[in-house]
């Protein structure tokens, strides 16, 4: 039998087993069990399943990624800006990479893979570009709607036509002139249709006026748009509460530093939590007091469950080192809507659940229409460790200490990195906790695995 054969045997070995065997089987891998079970086409390491141990004791620190979300706004702004100062620190994560290679390219065939806003934003940049571009990505992109932007794009003069189904990617878009004006759009289904629209608004010959309707979900998203076009020179605000108006005004270039991640950074805000060692401490680099990012708030919310953070400096703009400390929690029971901040959902949902926390959460709608649906996700994999969690009205979950017996299964990552990401801590109440597909976090933090090696984990 070849290595990987006998490896997918003994994987499918364990899958049989019961979840106390399951414990006492990796009794015989103590540092690292890593199997590969094939490779698949690009190089792509596919079918790995890691085998985590978290440890008793954490003092680390850790360089977070560079935020995913501001380094895509950036290098679309940096491109329509007459690409003179390239931003600093950008994210080395594939979301952006994508977009580097797009802009650096510009091949015919633009392929963003998994990334939501890279295929959202370049949809928007490459229609008041040059040329004819057909825009792709993955299988799952191509069922995430973006039917709401090019909507908008065409109402302002747009040449997009679908290469596939009406209402998602492919796009065959031809680049011209856009004048711009007023607009109406729906503000219930994704945020980064906005952000598109907004940041080629200042191109347009007339600006823009866009008015939403519905409710705004991930506003946060919206304003850390604004913000980053008027640091660009941009005229652009609210003027209302549901409409902003953005002047016909060039970019200007200027050199630009990237804040790290707040959304990496709730991961070890859940290590923190979820960890039994009282003098844990973890220091993160590179953020600010004060950030733009909505999933700052993350440090609001983990305050509830016990974790304190605490900034090196408080100077407005300038990224500092952030240090976490554990109180207790006595915490019973937590509420939450998450309508602002989609990304931090699952991190909470199962640092709640680990830690015995009742919840109800709410905003939960776009969930669905992510990486994978995220709510049947969360339900599936919970469940397998022993968690019966419930939805309603498609946008809430919500757990009420229910337990049934655990099934033992390696958790599904169901190719998102939030999964996998929000999954891992839980090895730190469940030491040998199995994740497939590890390497999905590559999408927002290519180095997780590492730090979290780092931090004293074994995989
Ligand atoms: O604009 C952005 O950078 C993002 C907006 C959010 O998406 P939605 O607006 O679709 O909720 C968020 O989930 C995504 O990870 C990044
Ligand atoms: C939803 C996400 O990304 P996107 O929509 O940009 O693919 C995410 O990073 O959690």
């Amino acid at each position: 039998m070849s290595h990987a054969s006998s490896k997918m045997a003994e994987i499918e070995e364990r899958q049989t087993v019961g979840y106390d065997d399951y414990h006492a089987l990796l009794l015989g891998f103590p540092f690292f069990v890593c199997t590969f079970a094939s490779c698949t086409n690009q190089g792509i390491i596919r079918n790995m399943t890691y085998t985590i141990e978290g440890p008793h004791h954490i003092d680390t620190t850790i360089e977070l990624p560079a935020g995913k979300s501001i380094s895509n706004r950036a290098l679309i702004i940096h491109a329509l800006a007459g690409q003179q100062v390239m931003p600093l620190n950008l994210s080395d994560c594939d979301d952006t990479e994508v977009i580097v290679e797009a802009l650096e390219k510009m091949p015919e065939t633009i392929n963003v893979k998994a990334a939501g806003t890279a295929m959202r934003f370049m949809t928007a940049y490459l229609s008041v570009g040059e040329g004819e571009h057909v825009i792709t990505g993955t299988e799952r992109m191509k069922h995430r709607p973006i039917g709401v932007l090019v909507d908008a794009l065409r109402y302002l003069g747009a040449d997009i036509r679908y290469e596939g189904e009406e209402g998602y990617s492919p796009l065959r878009i031809r680049g011209r002139k856009l004048e711009g004006g007023r607009l109406e759009m729906p503000g219930n289904v994704s945020s980064q249709f906005i952000s598109a629209l907004l940041l080629i608004a200042p191109t347009l010959s007339n600006g823009l006026e866009l008015k939403l309707t519905d409710t705004i979900i991930s506003r946060p998203y919206i304003d850390l748009t604004l913000c980053m076009m008027r640091d660009f020179g941009a005229v652009a605000e609210w003027s209302d509460v549901d409409i902003i108006n953005v002047m016909a005004k060039p970019y200007v270039a200027r050199p630009y530093v990237i804040e790290s991640d707040w959304s990496a950074a709730s991961y070890w805000y859940e290590i923190m939590a979820l960890s039994d060692d009282a003098e844990a401490t973890v220091r993160l680099t590179g953020l600010m007091d004060g950030s733009r990012q909505g999933d700052s708030v993350v440090k609001y919310i983990f305050s509830l469950l016990g974790v304190k953070t605490t900034f090196e400096t408080t100077e407005p703009g300038v990224p500092t080192t952030v240090t976490l400390h554990r109180r207790p929690c006595m915490l019973p029971r937590l509420e939450y809507d998450f309508t602002g901040a989609p990304d931090l959902a699952q991190t909470l949902v199962v640092c709640c659940a680990l830690m015995g926390i009742k919840f109800h959460f709410k905003g939960l709608a776009s969930l669905k229409i992510k990486e994978t649906d995220r709510i049947e996700a969360l339900k599936t994999e919970l469940r397998k460790l022993g968690y019966m969690i419930h939805d309603a009205n498609d946008s809430e979950l919500y757990w009420d200490g229910e337990r049934c017996e655990p099934t033992g299964e390696p958790i599904d990552t169901h190719e998102d990195h939030r999964m996998a990401m929000a999954f891992a801590p839980a090895a730190l109440k469940l030491p040998g906790l199995r994740v497939n597909n590890p390497e999905v976090v590559s999408k927002s933090y290519p180095d997780f695995w590492r730090d979290l090696r780092q931090a004293g984990f074994t995989l």
